[in-house]
């Protein structure tokens, strides 16, 4: 969701403002996506490399993540949406963290559509933190059975394949494990860069980039892109299954 602050330059706003209409915008394009059909959208909303902003732009964009969660908490109780924060939350404070522990729970049980945003993320990071996890879980396998007396080598072959790290161990352990990987990934602000966001998610996704900044983002930005990857859905699809 990049742009807030040009956008804020450009109409002599305080930078503040920027955020605010850009968590306007937010909500908006969670609307579109809810009414058009789309049933997973994913936002950027805060990066762990974020922290080394300014404090009170930091405190504002909390600030912004808090409002939108007492937002999304109302929508949800009229309409099935479930609502997930992914990323490191030990990072938020302990308010900001509950909160958004209590939305996730609220909203579990939905599944017709699913908003992620992604808080305290950085792609680099939910790998490393997923190595991590996998490692933990093969060493407790390791240490539960590993100790077995047995000398064969075909079932000490067995227990080393078990013991290995595997893609699916990978994936399961991420922080996006909660959702699918994007068919499309928007860009706003005119970038082209990932900004360490869901490299592992996106190798064949479709890279849209915008030079709308994010707190103009409309709903026929939405359809333009869609169509978009509707026009290159064949050779998307076939992407996907040789993956499979
Ligand atoms: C759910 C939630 C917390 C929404 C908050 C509002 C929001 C749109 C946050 C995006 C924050 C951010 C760091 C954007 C990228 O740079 P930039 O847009 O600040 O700066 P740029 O104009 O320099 O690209």
């Amino acid at each position: 969701m990049d742009g807030n602050r040009r956008y804020a330059k450009r109409k002599l706003l305080e930078e503040g403002a920027g955020h605010d209409a850009g968590a306007m915008a937010l909500l908006n394009l969670i609307i579109y996506c809810y009414e058009l059909g789309v049933k997973y959208i994913t936002a950027y909303a805060f990066s762990i490399d974020n922290f080394r902003r300014k404090p009170s732009e930091v405190q504002k964009i909390m600030d912004l993540l808090k409002e939108c969660m007492t937002v999304l908490a109302k929508i949800a109780k009229h309409h099935p949406i479930k609502v997930n924060f992914a990323g490191n939350l030990e990072l938020l404070n302990a308010e900001l963290r509950d909160e958004a522990r209590k939305l996730m729970g609220a909203t579990a049980e939905y599944s017709k559509f699913v908003v992620t945003i992604c808080v305290c993320y950085c792609c680099t990071d939910d790998i490393v933190h997923s190595v991590e996890e996998s490692c933990r879980e093969k060493h407790y396998y390791h240490s539960y059975i590993g100790d077995s007396h047995d000398d064969d080598k075909d079932n000490d072959d067995k227990d080393d394949e078990r013991h290995m790290i595997k893609l699916v161990d990978i994936e399961k352990n991420m922080y996006m494990a909660v959702t699918p990987d994007p068919d499309i990934l928007i860009r706003t602000g005119d970038g082209h860069r990932l900004s360490n966001f869901l490299q592992w998610q996106t190798c064949h996704s479709l890279l849209a980039s915008l030079s709308t900044d994010w707190p103009e983002i409309g709903v026929w930005h939405l359809v333009k892109v869609v169509l978009d990857f509707q026009q290159n859905y064949d050779y998307f699809v076939r992407k996907k299954l040789q993956r499979l």
